[in-house]
């Protein structure tokens, strides 16, 4: 047995001992079923009173082993199928052998994890903030299959097991004791087995049984039948479709084995579990979302897009690095005022600095709306929030940026002015303080010009709200020296933020292709396809935002400054001008002065007292033409970004592709379901893509047209992966 350890204490109780040898967790995978039933197969043998599940790791099982699930092949379905059932006749044997069986949780439960403690009658767990209990399959793709779906509605009803089923919602050990998952807390984990032994010793001479095996056993709340669930099971598929918009296959495969399985015995129930979870397991979807989201961000965290001698960098003092106590932050407005919420919440000082006092402390007002927001809402208590506010100290002085360790600019997108506060701060700082800009458009070689310490000069590209938005873009510019990137980097983890490290070129990766979307978007328009249709090809193509409404959010006055700059700086470097067919359209809006949100109407009108809708002027500004097929609608927006990323990439922006998928994703809402924009391609089929791309191309413009890397992945026909 090499996952399980069994050990037989005074009281004849058997402690089963989750400890894989081969990884820091434990995992659901082959050892661990094996391990499982050699188990079962002595305790048939053996006579003991009761089991006491507890792990030898920090946590107590982390889930199900997702190299496993990502190499399930289609091929090998039946023979996955028979696997995952093997190991579930396992579990089902634990709960229904008769003895008491306790799960002793002194760490996170999660996902398999947590469908082991459902397989056991009594958990208890320690109540400390490293307990998280939940079921997060949903998130990357699959369902929990290791009998959640099943005993998760037996225990709490169908209604009250949806959340956890559906959104990966995870509790903590209080809210997991309030809500009847768990029985019981422990103050530590001598408490914990000693309140383990004491259930096993009370219950050793009884026939132990599951509620769900009991006489008369009926499910909380009536199974789908039962007419108190008709409303759910109408509005349920009904909002799933909202939310996932036909993307994801995943949560509909988990309603429909909670519904079917409610109505049949356990067994069954189970088995229905199993089919559909190696349906999802071996598609596509599946696949890109663990592939990106599970083993790309893992890397990710762990430095894999820096190059070798930042990483040594990062990883000096034993591989901690030293965290940043002390920043500055110049311009107080949108950014500036969420960059500095984010920061004071993960503890860090932040000197926050605008051209008056009452510009800066209007930004320190963000953090205290949203804080309050907060409090209201019971999700921090009031010493916290005066903890996180004490830490944002509003200023118009530089000289208040002595000592900072870095300074973040977020002031307008103005050369000079970036330039003028950049040799500003530096007169305050130490040699080693890193200056980093947060421009979403101006090349960094060219900002750190006005730098002292150009070596110490990177951007920090923050994304609108800084304090929600997960992803920092890293760009590094000619002189950055592997130190300074470090350090960036490093500070970026430090704040909850999760780094792309890319290369410095106009727009960067992330401004540039998101661009590529609101462009195509409003070219659309001007082509005469309806702005619904636009949108909602959007919406159904799995993007958060349509890019009329997003265009609006931007602003287009902003977009236009942002292409006046662009065509000027080109015509100084004697470059080609590029155009697009969006210009024209964008220009005509500004003309009848409807130029976003902000301006009080754009693309969309914003009644104070109803919903935004798009404005009705549309119709007679950019007539109607014949529609083109919805298909080729959603695909151009995919498509144009998907092409424009493997540019970036071929350009050597981009220094990964798992920068590239992470990026797509977390920074301009490229759809989660495709794993992202480079991953979009490769599931797609690179022949087949490029295929496409050239139709594309001869249709609606050059800009389709397939990049030379995509021309030799498709003859290859080979995906784009990083070495
Ligand atoms: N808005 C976005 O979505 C977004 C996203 C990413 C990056 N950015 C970039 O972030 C930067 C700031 O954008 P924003 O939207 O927060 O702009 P903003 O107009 O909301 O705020 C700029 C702030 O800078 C202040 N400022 C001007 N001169 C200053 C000086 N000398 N010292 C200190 N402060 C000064 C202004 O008073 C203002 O409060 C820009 O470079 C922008 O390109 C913006």
């Amino acid at each position: 047995m090499k996952s399980i350890r069994l050990e037989k204490d005074s009281d004849n109780i058997i402690h089963l001992i989750l400890d894989n040898p081969n990884a820091s967790a434990n995992v659901m995978d082959r050892d661990f079923a094996v391990s499982l039933r050699e188990a079962a197969e002595r305790l048939k043998k053996d006579d003991y009173v009761g089991i006491i599940v507890r792990s030898a790791k920090k946590t107590f099982f982390a889930g199900g082993d997702l190299n496993w699930l990502y190499a399930a092949d289609r091929e090998e379905a039946a023979e996955f199928f028979a696997y995952c059932e093997a190991l579930k006749a396992e579990l089902r044997w634990l709960e229904s052998h008769g003895k008491p069986v306790v799960a002793a949780i002194n760490g996170a439960a999660l996902g398999g994890g947590w469908e082991l403690a459902l397989s056991c009658h009594h958990r208890i767990a320690i109540d400390s903030p490293a307990v998280k209990i939940g079921l997060p399959e949903v998130t990357l793709g699959l369902l929990p299959g290791g009998g959640g779906c099943v005993r998760m509605p037996r225990l709490l009803g169908m209604q009250n097991a949806l959340p956890y089923l559906l959104e990966g919602k995870q509790v903590g050990p209080q809210q997991a004791l309030e809500a009847g998952l768990i029985h019981q807390t422990a103050k530590d984990a001598d408490e914990l087995l000693e309140h383990a032994r004491a259930f096993v010793l009370a219950n050793a001479d009884t026939e132990v049984q599951q509620p769900w095996d009991q006489p008369g056993y009926r499910m909380p709340g009536g199974d789908a039948r039962n007419p108190k669930n008709a409303q759910l099971l109408v509005v349920a598929p009904a909002m799933l479709q909202q939310k996932t918009k036909g993307c994801f296959p995943a949560p509909e495969a988990i309603l429909a084995t909670v519904v079917e399985g409610s109505q049949v015995d356990f067994d069954t129930a189970s088995r229905i579990e199993s089919r559909y979870f190696v349906e999802l397991a071996c598609g596509q979807v599946a696949k890109n979302m663990i592939g990106t989201l599970w083993f790309g961000l893992n890397a990710i965290k762990s430095g894999a897009s820096l190059p070798e001698a930042a990483r040594s960098s990062l990883s000096k003092n034993d591989g901690e690095t030293t965290p940043l106590r002390r920043i500055g932050i110049l311009g107080a407005g949108m950014m500036g005022a969420g960059i500095a919420y984010a920061c004071a919440s993960k503890g860090v000082e932040v000197v926050l600095k605008d051209v008056s006092l009452e510009a800066a402390e209007k930004g320190k007002g963000y953090a205290e709306k949203s804080l309050q927001k907060r409090l209201q809402r019971g999700r921090i208590d009031e010493p916290r929030m005066q903890a996180i506010l004490s830490r944002i100290q509003p200023t118009d002085s530089a000289a208040e940026l002595e000592g900072c360790e870095l300074v973040i600019e977020a002031v307008f997108e103005d050369r000079e002015l970036k330039a003028k506060v950049t040799a500003e701060a530096e007169e305050q700082l130490a040699d080693s303080a890193v200056f980093a800009s947060n421009t979403s458009t101006l090349p960094i070689t060219g900002l750190a010009k006005a730098s002292q310490r150009p070596k110490n000069f990177i951007g920090l590209h923050f994304f609108s709200p800084a304090d929600k938005m997960p992803l920092v873009e890293i760009i590094c510019g000619e002189q950055t020296s592997d130190e300074t990137l470090a350090r960036a980097f490093a500070f970026v983890l430090q704040i909850g933020k999760t780094p792309i490290v890319v290369n410095d070129s106009r727009g960067f990766f992330t401004s540039r292709v998101f661009g590529c979307f609101t462009n195509e978007g409003i070219a659309m328009l001007g082509e005469g396809v309806d702005p619904a249709t636009i949108e909602s090809a959007a919406a159904l193509a799995g993007f958060p935002v349509g890019p009329l409404a997003v265009s609006d959010e931007v602003s287009l006055t902003l977009m236009s400054k942002i292409r006046q700059q662009t065509i000027n700086d080109l015509q100084r470097e004697g470059q080609p001008v590029p155009s697009h067919p969006a210009d024209k359209v964008i220009d005509h809006m500004l003309e009848l002065g409807r130029a976003g949100k902000a301006a009080g109407g754009g693309f969309y009108s914003y009644p104070e007292d109803a919903k935004k809708h798009l404005w009705q002027g549309l119709a007679k500004e950019f007539p109607a033409g014949e529609q083109p097929p919805f298909e080729d609608v959603k695909e151009r927006l995919l498509f144009i970004m998907a092409i424009e990323t493997l540019r970036c990439y071929e350009e050597q922006v981009l220094r990964s592709v798992r920068d590239a998928n992470i990026g797509s994703i977390f920074g301009i809402g490229f759809p989660p379901w495709t794993g992202g924009a480079l991953q979009y391609i490769n599931q797609y089929g690179p022949e087949a893509f490029a295929q496409r791309a050239r139709e594309l191309a001869e249709q609606y413009g050059d800009r389709f047209a397939p990049p030379q890397t995509l021309v030799q992945m498709a003859e290859a026909n080979l995906p784009l992966t990083d070495q």
